[in-house]
C-alpha cells in the first residue's frame, strides 16, 4: 500500500510576505455563524433499538428545542434541512466524513488490524523517530483522502500524515485539516483511538495563486475561522462529536443501522472538574509553575478544595472526550501536539462546550499558525480549572528530551 507523500514545498512554512496578509484575509467572509439557531429534528420511532430504554433527552440549545423524547435524530437529520441546515455542500461533506470514519472504526476493531500493524515495509519511515507513522495511520489517511476526494466538496486536505496539503478539487468550497488516527501507538493494546477533523471555507481570494501556495495558505487559517470541527472516538462505542458553530453535540454510532444518533446534545463541560490528565512521568521535565499546580490540586489545596484525581489514557481524543463529559483539564505541556490538526479543532469543540483551549498562555483559536506541522503545548478543559492552571504562569514544558514511549 502506497502513501502519497508530497515533499516539495519549502517545509510548509508560511512565507513571510503572508504573515501580515493572512490574518486580514480572515475577515472574509464575515463569520457571523452560518447557521440559524432554530433546530428541530424530525421524530422517528426507535425501531432498531427495540425499546431498549435509550432516550435522547429534550434539551434547549440557545433557546431552541433539540432532540425529541423517545425519538431519535441522526447526524444527517441534525445537519439537514429539517435540522440546523448547514447547507447542502457541508451535508454532503459530512456524509463522506462519516463514511470514512465508519470504515476506520471497522478497521481498528478488525481481527486483522494487528497483522496490518506488522507490515514493516510501511513502518519506520526514516526521519520520524518515535513519531513514525504506523500502518493504520496510513490506511486511515487513505480512507479519509478518498472520501474527501469523492465528496467533490474539498479544495484541499491537510493531514498530519502528509508532508504537504493535497489539492483536491478546484472550486471545492471547503478545506479539511485532519489527524486521521490519533493515538494509534495504542492500537495493539486495543486502547481507544480517534479521528480529528476541522473544516474551513476555501479562501477564494487566493484562487489565482499557484496550487502549492494556495493549498498551504488555506490550511494555515486560524482556528477562529473554523466552520465546523469534530472528532470520532473509537472506543467501547464509536462517538462522533462535532460543532458547527453553535454548541458541541455528540452522536453515537448505532451499529444496527449504521447511523450516528444524537445522544449528547449541547454538551456543557462542567466549569470545574476534579480530574487532571497529563503524562506525569514527565514531572521532572516540567517547569516550576506546572509542578506547583499539579501538586496543589492533587492535595486538594487549590481554588476548589477537593483532591483531584489523575486520568491519562495517552490517546488525545479519549482524554478529551472524558474531559468534556466530566470536566477538569487534559494537557500535554510539551511541544508535541499540532495546532493545525489537533489544537484548533479540539479547542473549537471545547470552547463551543463552554471550556477553554490554550497553549498555557494564549487562546489557541486566536493563534496564527505559521507552519503546517507546528507543534505546541496544549491545555483543554473546564473554564475555572483552566484559569487556575494559567494563573501559575509557567506551565509550558520547554525541555523535551527524546522519550522512548
Ligand atoms: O507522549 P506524550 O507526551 O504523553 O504524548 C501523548 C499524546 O500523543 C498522541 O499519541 C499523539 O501523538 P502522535 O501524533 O505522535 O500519534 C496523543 O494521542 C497523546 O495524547
Amino acid at each position: 500500500m502506497q502513501t502519497p507523500r508530497v515533499t516539495s514545498y519549502s517545509a510548509q512554512v508560511l512565507p513571510p510576505k503572508y504573515r501580515y496578509i493572512l490574518p486580514k484575509l480572515h475577515n472574509f467572509p464575515p463569520k457571523g455563524h452560518l447557521f440559524p439557531q432554530s433546530i428541530f429534528c424530525r421524530k422517528r420511532r426507535m425501531a432498531s433499538l427495540g425499546g431498549s430504554g435509550f432516550v435522547v433527552r429534550s434539551q434547549v440549545v440557545d433557546g431552541s428545542s433539540i432532540g425529541v423524547d423517545n425519538g431519535i435524530c441522526t447526524l444527517n437529520e441534525y445537519v439537514g434541512k429539517g435540522g440546523i441546515d448547514v447547507g447542502d455542500d457541508l451535508v454532503v461533506l459530512l456524509d463522506h466524513i462519516q463514511y470514512a470514519c465508519k470504515r476506520i472504526a471497522a478497521l481498528v476493531a478488525s481481527p486483522f488490524n494487528s497483522s496490518l500493524g506488522k507490515q514493516t515495509s510501511l513502518a519506520g519511515i526514516s526521519g520520524y523517530g518515535r513519531d513514525a507513522p504506523k500502518p493504520l495511520d496510513i490506511v486511515s489517511n487513505e480512507i479519509i483522502l478518498s472520501s474527501l476526494r469523492n465528496s467533490g466538496k474539498v479544495a484541499v486536505m491537510a493531514s498530519e500524515e502528509d508532508d504537504a496539503p493535497i489539492w483536491l478539487t478546484d472550486g471545492g468550497p471547503f478545506v479539511v485539516v485532519t489527524d486521521p488516527l490519533d493515538g494509534s501507538r495504542n492500537i495493539d493494546a486495543s486502547i481507544p483511538t480517534g479521528t480529528i477533523f476541522g473544516i474551513y471555507n476555501r479562501l477564494v481570494e487566493l484562487d489565482d495563486l499557484p496550487e502549492e501556495e494556495k493549498a498551504l495558505l488555506n490550511s494555515l487559517q486560524t482556528g477562529a475561522r473554523l466552520v465546523a470541527a469534530g472528532y470520532v472516538l473509537y472506543s467501547s462505542a464509536t462517538i462522533l462529536c462535532a460543532s458547527f458553530g453553535s454548541g458541541t453535540h455528540a452522536f453515537t454510532l448505532d451499529r444496527s443501522t449504521g447511523d450516528f444518533i444524537l445522544t449528547h446534545p449541547s454538551i456543557k463541560i462542567p466549569s470545574r472538574g476534579q480530574i487532571y490528565s497529563v503524562n506525569d512521568a514527565r514531572y521532572f521535565d516540567w517547569p516550576e509553575g506546572l509542578r506547583r499546580y499539579i501538586d496543589t490540586v492533587r492535595q486538594g489545596k487549590g481554588r476548589y478544595p477537593k483532591k483531584y484525581s489523575a486520568r491519562y489514557i495517552c490517546s488525545l481524543v479519549a482524554d478529551l472526550h472524558r474531559t468534556l463529559m466530566y470536566g477538569g483539564v487534559a494537557m500535554n505541556p510539551r511541544d508535541h501536539l499540532r495546532i493545525v490538526y489537533e489544537g484548533n479543532p479540539l479547542s473549537f469543540l471545547v470552547e463551543q462546550a463552554g471550556g477553554r483551549g490554550s497553549d498555557g498562555k494564549n487562546r489557541i483559536l486566536s493563534m496564527q499558525p505559521v507552519k503546517l506541522h507546528q507543534r505546541l503545548p496544549l491545555f483543554l478543559g473546564s473554564l475555572e480549572d483552566m484559569e487556575e492552571l494559567e494563573s501559575y504562569g509557567d506551565v509550558q514544558q520547554k525541555v523535551n528530551p527524546g522519550y522512548e514511549v
